[in-house]
């Protein structure tokens, strides 16, 4: 069954999902505000010796390699064992995976365990998908529109929905695909806003039947909430708070007002 948004964004208010954010460093906070703000319940637990148990009693789990070394790497595979074992869904952010050995194998290993959805910037999906990247570090250096081709490869390849993020997103699960405009230039200058999105992409997986109607509303629900902001911030500074504001005031009708296109997705 396809839920829209709305339905989506009501269902997670109504009672807000935990997720398990196995997150970096740089965006631990900053995305804990961000799920509270926007409806969900968030936890940041990662180590090896708790992460498979907790796993059992959240709805879902996120997973981001951002800060990376082989304690969280032991905790991320330990939390992927606990949300199958419950069939929970779990969400894939490949944090500058093109940039060394070790991430490019840590997350190769990784999309092997069937992530429900990865979430991207189109450097990221671009390595991912085995294409040339301008990646260097965290940020994206590519347009969305180059990834599009690589991100429906991607899809198929790995089962997985795949959610490539930038000025205007892209959402495919192989098959189906949209774009969703909005957001604020601002965005980009703010950290960790991506991890923030991919938690957030978990909380409306818990929620959802469909894990791409999932991705497009958490997406959506970005998209809306940073125009919102947009309007009266004079840089990324006071950007951040309006941001947080936005994501709380979002109604589930704001959600159903054209931001997300369906996209033609070629044979
Ligand atoms: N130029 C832009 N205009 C409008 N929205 C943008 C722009 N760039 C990014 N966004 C939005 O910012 C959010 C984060 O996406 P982004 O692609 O910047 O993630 P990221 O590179 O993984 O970030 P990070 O790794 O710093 O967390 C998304 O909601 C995206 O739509
Ligand atoms: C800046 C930074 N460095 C590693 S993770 C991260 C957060 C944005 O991806
Ligand atoms: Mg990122």
């Amino acid at each position: 069954m396809s839920h829209a948004p709305d339905t989506l964004l009501t269902a997670l208010r109504a009672t807000p999902p935990l997720v398990q954010c196995i997150t970096n460093y740089v965006a631990m906070n900053i995305a804990a505000n961000v799920m509270l703000a926007a409806g969900a319940s968030p936890a940041m637990v990662s180590d090896v010796e708790e992460a498979e148990e907790f796993a059992g009693i959240a709805g879902a789990v996120t997973v981001n390699i951002g800060t990376l070394s082989p304690p969280f790497v032991a905790g991320m595979h330990a939390a992927i064992r606990g949300a199958r074992g419950a069939g929970r869904p779990w969400v894939l952010d490949p944090v500058a995976c093109q940039a060394t050995a070790y991430r490019r194998a840590v997350v190769q290993a990784l999309v092997a365990e069937g992530p429900t959805i990865i979430r991207g910037n189109a450097s990221e999906i671009l390595s991912l998908a085995g294409e040339a990247s301008r990646g260097q570090g965290v940020d994206g250096r590519d347009p969305v529109a180059a990834a599009e081709e690589g991100a429906r490869r991607l899809a198929r390849s790995s089962g997985a929905v795949v959610a490539v993020t930038g000025e205007v997103d892209y959402v495919t699960d192989g098959e189906r695909a949209v774009r969703i405009e909005g957001g604020s230039p601002f965005m980009p200058m703010n950290t960790a806003l991506g991890c923030s999105l991919t938690c957030l992409c978990g909380a409306y997986a818990a929620v959802a039947e469909d894990a791409f109607d999932a991705a497009v509303a958490a997406l959506a629900h970005f998209a809306v909430a940073g125009a919102k902001a947009d309007e009266g911030a004079s840089g990324p500074g006071s950007f951040a708070p309006r941001f947080l504001d936005a994501l709380a005031a979002v109604t589930p009708a704001d959600l159903s007002r054209g931001a997300i296109h369906d996209a033609a997705v070629p044979a």
